[in-house]
């Protein structure tokens, strides 16, 4: 299947800045990307060129197998913003009707009530943006991006503003996608929530592509801790396979055990290690 995102080389220069150096990235059809690095690591620039906004200065770019760019291509992206505004006369149903316009789709009524409904703002459509929480205005932004069945979205931060239970209704959306075989691109700073929802995450920093992986192969171990009737022992290198020794020997020691449990790194962990002297 042709890949939602795929980026081969991209270099971007703002006159001696370097934002992008040689960077390869592919998001496939069905994929959950996480897009994570340091401010100024280059995040929104690749985002940029793959909506055709930003002309990379090497490089190539294609979504969906059509150039970045190319009228193909914006017909087949979704773009969240990380700093949008709507006007705050605008009710929903209208900045969703602008932007079925600005995408050429003619999914009409329907197409927005399906939208509102997937954001979970059902029957919210004749509320005026300046009446809506940040979180609500934000779920408008993610319908907004959704618009015309999209091969490949690109979000910006879109849970920043929003409560516990507005994150798990975009988690639950995320994953809805997935299933459909849309690529999502979600640039985020909450490395929990990426951790959560993401099948691979790319780290950037200083224009280049420094780690990527699947969150829980990026994560290192943690040890293992046992509970014992003595309070809990810590063991910083031990790892799963070694759980049944230690317990034998705790045991042969005449140690009673309670509970045993494998700790494994975070993501955040593995960020900081990979942009370490940037962010730390
Ligand atoms: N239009 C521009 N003109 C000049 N320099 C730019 C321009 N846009 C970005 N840059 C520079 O390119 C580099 C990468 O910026 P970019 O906005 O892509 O980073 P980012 O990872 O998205 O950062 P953030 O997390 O802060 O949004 C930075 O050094 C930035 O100052």
């Amino acid at each position: 299947m042709t890949a939602a995102l795929s980026a081969r080389g991209l270099s971007k220069r703002y006159g001696t800045t370097t934002a992008l150096d040689a960077v390869d990235l592919d998001v496939a059809a069905g994929e959950l990307v996480g897009l994570l690095g340091p401010n100024g690591a280059g995040k929104s620039t690749l985002v940029k060129i793959a909506c055709g906004l930003v002309r990379p200065t090497a490089g190539e770019a294609h979504v969906a197998g059509a150039t970045a760019g190319s009228r193909a291509a914006r017909a087949s992206t979704g773009y969240l913003a990380e700093l949008f505004r709507f006007p705050g006369w605008a009710r929903a149903d209208e900045v969703l009707a602008l932007h079925q316009r600005l995408a050429r789709s003619a999914g009409g009524a329907a197409e927005r009530e399906a939208l509102l409904a997937r954001v979970g703002l059902s029957g919210e459509g004749g509320r005026r943006m300046e009446t809506m929480s940040k979180g609500m205005q934000q779920r408008v932004g993610i319908a907004q991006a959704l618009i015309g069945e999209p091969r490949l979205v690109l979000l910006d931060e879109p849970t920043s503003a929003l409560d516990p239970g507005g994150r798990r209704t975009v988690r639950d959306l995320l994953v809805g996608l997935r299933d459909q075989g849309v690529g999502v691109l979600l640039n985020s700073h909450l490395l929990s929530e990426v951790e959560l929802v993401c099948d691979r995450v790319v780290i950037v920093d200083r224009g280049r592509v420094v780690t990527e992986g699947r969150p829980e192969d990026l994560a290192a171990p943690g040890g293992v801790e046992v509970e014992t009737s003595e309070g809990v022992r810590r063991l910083p290198d031990a790892r799963r396979e070694d759980v049944p020794r230690i317990v034998r020997e705790l045991v042969a020691e005449g140690a009673e055990v309670y509970g045993v449990r494998v700790v494994s790194g975070t993501l955040e962990d593995a960020y900081l290690a990979a942009v370490v002297g940037r962010d730390g």
